[in-house]
Parts: structure tokens; sequence; C-alpha cells
């Protein structure tokens, strides 16, 4: 497995300040897009929130000041009118509550971007994983930035903007107390700007070690997911119970947590105690500005009300400076995790190419001229020099022992990889010029692997042709010939019966029954003229093998056919049966030609058949 720390170019990595802001734009520009009116809404909240603080400072100002002259007048005249002071303070109140509204309003918009964004983002990815090819999928470091993205990104961009529009809410309200702050002194104003930047710097510096962290062991974060899943899901549980599997697994799971654990306290304590001592720097700063503050007072230089409005402004301009502070590192580790989300989203994917939906030779049939293939990091080819020709109305049958190449064979034929020599033909052209599209259509496969979808009994066989997803009687056909239908008319509730186990009230089934639905799913395709079955019977017992194989020839009749079975009882009917061993063909023939070569299919046919005696 490769980690990603060491990768120079990309963007964290690369010079740190000029790429600090990179994903900004590109994240406000997806929140816009996610909902113009919300943005907007979030923008003008933001304008008000960062106004009103300094209007209600300068109203208190007004209010102590009032009731100064108020008390003199007291003293001097006896009485002293109420409404020059109360009006002020009715209008604290007022703005007050106009600051809980704004406040209100920010958050309001912001839970209802945060999932609009999430769904967005969200589906990105996935839209972006469909266009990606299975090699793609099968690269582990591909993988962990998938994983990555979809771990952390849906909730970045909103994070990322939320600081923005906080940073310019602070902005807003450092300005305009800076307007009325400058009247005591120009200095006192820099002065606490200067004691809150060293908070600032290291914020920056551990956001990104932490980003750097994170990249780094996104393989191990990986393993402890896939433990999670294999000791808490269905499917796994029966084999770690039966091996005792949990403990083994559990000291991994633990042992992960714990250097992971290791690496993430030392980050937070220098995180903290960085914090914490450069934090002490700002109030130092503050509190000088007090004394000065407190000293002209004293001497007459400022009246109370004025002391009180600068005391409040050094207060709250504090706060605002380091929730700045605090939203420009926060800046910064969003647009590292954004990072993430973007080199997943512009991932080159190959151009579809091909845009035949015929070929040139219609009736051709299937060719494969010198193909070879080799798995990206593999130490030798899984195919080599593969040559033969399959006619329409013919039934191929691959055999050979585990490893040999047949399955990569027919990922190769279904497109699912492209050959790494030779070419394959189909009806005289080459498959990867073909539409895709089309040449899917002309296809129906069943691997060894195929899913168990968690979706009703008829979406099972529907998902074998996206068209006819929901058509009823297309299901009951395929499921038919594909000797499915018996038991499925058995289910509680027929084909709308859930099947699995995850969703409520469904059904589990038997591993042949769910073979059988697998290999009427196949049937669902009705245009293919490709039909390709890997292993299809395994699970079955003889008589549905037997019934299931009549079946087959009778729908096969005038199609091209490609089988792969370790069972020679199947096998033996094909017209052709290629024999590869080490991704190499090594005999082919019919049945009675490879039977009097008495190579390796005579021997392996007769050690079966001997197994039946
Ligand atoms: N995704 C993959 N990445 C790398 N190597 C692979 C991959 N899939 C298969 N291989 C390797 O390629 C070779 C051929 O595998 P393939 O699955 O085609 O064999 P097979 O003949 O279908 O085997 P079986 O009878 O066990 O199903 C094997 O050596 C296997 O280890």
């Amino acid at each position: 497995m490769t980690t990603q720390a060491a990768t120079p170019s990309s963007p964290p990595e690369r010079g740190r300040t000029a790429e600090l802001f990179h994903y900004s734009l590109r994240a406000l520009a997806l929140v816009w897009s996610t909902s113009r009116r919300l943005t907007l809404g979030l923008a003008f909240a933001t304008v008000v929130a960062g106004l009103l603080p300094a209007l209600a400072a300068w109203l208190g100002k007004q209010i102590v000041d009032a009731v100064v002259a108020a008390m003199q007048l007291h003293q001097s005249q006896g009485e002293a009118p109420l409404w020059p002071v109360l009006r002020y303070v009715l209008l604290e109140a007022g703005v007050v509550a106009l600051i809980a509204a704004a406040q209100r309003g920010l958050s309001v918009q912001q839970s209802l971007l945060r999932v609009l964004l999430g769904q967005k983002v969200n589906l990105m990815i996935l839209e972006k994983a469909q266009q990606l090819s299975l090699a793609q999928f099968e690269d582990s470091e591909f993988y962990d930035k998938l994983t990555r993205a979809r771990r952390e990104a849906s909730v970045r961009p909103l994070s990322l903007v939320n600081k923005l529009f906080s940073l310019i809410q602070n902005g807003i309200s450092l300005a305009s107390f800076a307007v009325l702050l400058v009247h005591f002194s120009p200095w006192a104003l820099a002065i606490l700007v200067i004691g809150a930047l060293p908070v600032f710097f290291a914020e920056a510096k551990f956001s990104g070690d932490a980003f750097r962290l994170f990249r780094r062991r996104s393989p191990e974060a990986r393993l402890q997911t896939y433990i999670e899943a294999v000791l808490a899901r269905e499917d796994h549980i029966k084999e770690v119970k039966l091996f005792g599997l949990a403990p083994l697994l559990l000291q991994r799971y633990r042992d992960i947590f714990a250097t992971l654990y290791t690496e993430d306290r030392a980050l937070t304590i220098r995180r903290d105690s960085w914090g914490f001592l450069f934090g002490l720097l700002g109030t130092l700063t503050f509190y000088m500005a007090y004394v000065w503050v407190v000293i002209d007072t004293v001497n007459g230089r400022v009246s109370l009300g004025e002391m009180t409005m600068y005391l409040l402004l050094f207060k709250q301009g504090q706060s605002t400076i380091s929730a700045s502070l605090s939203a420009i590192s926060g800046i910064y580790e969003d647009n590292l995790y954004l990072s993430n989300l973007y080199e997943y989203l512009e991932h080159p994917v190959a151009a579809e190419q091909g845009s035949l939906t015929e070929g040139i030779c219609p009736g051709d049939g299937i060719r494969f001229e010198e193909v070879g293939f080799h798995y990206s990091g593999a130490a030798k080819p899984a195919l080599e020099g593969i040559n033969f020709h399959l006619r329409p109305g013919q039934s191929l049958a691959l055999v050979g022992e585990n490893g040999s190449g047949k399955t990569t064979l027919i990922k190769l034929l279904t497109r699912l990889y492209n050959p790494s020599q030779g070419r394959i033909l189909l009806d005289g052209s080459d498959l990867q010029d073909w539409n895709t599209e089309a040449l899917q259509q002309r296809i129906g496969v069943i691997f060894q692997d195929f899913i168990r979808y968690q979706l009703s009994a008829g979406e099972n066989l529907g998902v074998g042709d996206v068209a006819a997803f929901n058509n009823e009687s297309r299901w009951q056909d395929a499921a038919q010939r594909g000797r499915a239908s018996d038991f499925i008319e058995q289910l509680g509730q027929g084909y709308q019966t859930q099947l699995g186990r995850w969703f409520k009230g469904g059904q589990e089934l038997s591993g042949g029954q769910w073979q059988k639905i697998a290999l009427s799913r196949s049937y669902m395709r009705d245009k293919a003229d490709i039909l390709v079955l890997d292993e299809p019977t395994a699970a079955m017992d003889a008589a549905a093998e037997a019934e299931v194989f009549e079946q087959f020839r009778q729908h096969a009749q005038g199609k091209m056919t490609i089988l792969i079975s370790h069972r020679f009882s199947t096998v033996r009917s094909a017209d052709h049966i290629i024999v590869l061993e080490q991704g190499r063909i090594l005999e082919q023939g019919h049945h009675a030609d490879l039977l009097a070569h008495s190579g390796r299919y005579a021997h392996l046919f007769q050690l079966q058949a001997r197994g039946y005696h």
C-alpha cells in the first residue's frame, strides 16, 4: 500500500502560502451553485451581524455618558429627565435583538446549506466513481483518495464558506471597532492586532501538520474501517465466529488505534501548548491597553462612557481578532482537505473513444488476436498470446486451473479492462471502437462473484436490464429461463419479496438460489447475443444444473456463448474448448479431439469422471 504523503506535486505540499486559499473561490462557487438564495441570505446576515456589535458598543457609551450627565443634573437641580438615558437603553435592546436575529439567520441558512451541499458533493463523488475504470478501483492509492474524499470532503466546502463569511463578518466588526477606537489611539489598535498574530501562525502551522498526518495514514484508517466491517457485518460474522477471529482482529484494531492515538496526542498537546502560550501574549497586550485606558480616564482625558466603550471594544476586538485568526487557519485547513476532493474529482478518466454500434463485418463474431494482459503491479502477465474465433451460434468453454486467466479473459471481452497486447474484434471491429452502451447491450454476463442486491427479488432480476427494471412480465420470463421462478413464487410476497438480511422483512436465499437469481438476471438482457457464464452452477445441485444447461442450450441458439466451468459434464458439450494454463492456451478443440489428444484436458476429464464412480 502506498501512502500519499510523499506526493510532491499535490497542492498542500506545493508552495503552502500560495495554495493557502486555492480552493476558497471554488468552494464559494460550489456553495453559490447549490443555492443562490441561501448564499445571498448568508452574505446579508453576515454583514448585519458584523456591523451591529460596534453600534451596540457606541450605544453603551451613550448610555453611560447620559447617566453621568443625568446624575450631575440631578445633583445640581434635584431632578433630571429619564428619557435621554432610557432611549439609548431601548435602542441598545433593539440592537441586541437584531444581533440575535442575524446570528439565528446565519445558523438557519448554514444548516440548510450544509444538508444541500452534503448531498451535492456526495452525488459528485458517486457520479465521478461511475466514470472510473475497474483498474482505478483496484488501485489502492486511488482507492485511498476516494475514501478520503468521501470521509471528509462533503462537509468541508460549507465549512470553508462559513469561515470565509465569518472572516468577513469579523473584518466588518473590526473595521467598525477601529473607527471608534482610533479616537483613543491608533497605537492601541496596532498593539491589539500584533498581540494576536502569533496565535494565527501557530494555528496555520498545526492545521497543516494535522492534514499531512490525516493524509499519510489514510491506509491505516481504511484498514480500521475494513476490520469494523468484518467484525460487524452479517455476511462476515459467520466465519468470524467459527474461526474465532474476533480477538485477533480486535487486537489489530487496537494496535492501529494505539499508533494513531500516539500521533494524535502528540499533535494535540503541541498545538494546544503553543496556542496557550501565544494566547497569553494576546491577553497581555489586551491588559496593557486596559491599563492605558484606565490611566487616561483617571486623568480625565476620556469620559466614563468612552472608557466603558473602549474596554468593550478592546475585549470584543480581541475576541473578534482571535475568531478571525482561527477562521483563517480553519480556511487553510479546509483548503487542504478540499484538495483531496478536487484531486479525486479531477482524476483523469479515459475519454470514451468508440462510437460504433455495429461492426464492419456483421456476423463475424468474436476474434481474439494475440491478446495479452498484465495487471498493474503483477509479476507476470495474466494472459498471453490468446487467439481464437467464435462465430454466432457457437459455444466456447474455458477450462483451466485456478488463476489460469479465465475470468480475466471475460473481463477483457466485456471491456472492463483493455488488452495490454493484441486486439479483440467483435463483428470485425476492435472492441475499443465500439460505443460502450451498444457493446454492453450485446453481452449478457454473470460473474462468479455476482452481486446479491439487497433489493426485491424482482428488482434483483431487473438490474440485468435497466430499461426493464420494473417490468414484471420480463422478470417472470427471465426467472423461468433461469429456473428461479419456482422458488420466487413461493416467497412470502413473490417477486416483491425483499431479499437479503440488511433491510426489514428481508428473506435470505441459499447459495444455489442466489445463483439462479444471477443466471435469470443475465436472461433479462434479451437482445444480447453473447452470453457469458462464469461458473454459473457451482452452487447448484445436480438436477438444477442439468436443467439450467438444457435451458441455456435452448436460449443460446444462434447466439455466442462462453462458459467457464470446472465441471466437465457441462464443458464437454461445447463446440469449442480452450484449456488455459498460466495465461496461455495449452490445448483447444472439440471434446472428442481433446480426449484423443490425451493431454491435460483428457487427464483432468478422466480424473473427474473417476470421481463420479
Ligand atoms: N484484479 C487483479 N489484480 C491483479 N491480479 C489479478 C487480479 N485478478 C486476477 N489476478 C491474477 O491474474 C491471474 C488470473 O486470474 P483469473 O481470475 O483470470 O483466474 P481464473 O482462471 O478465472 O481463476 P479461477 O478458476 O480461480 O476463477 C491470477 O494469477 C490472479 O492472481
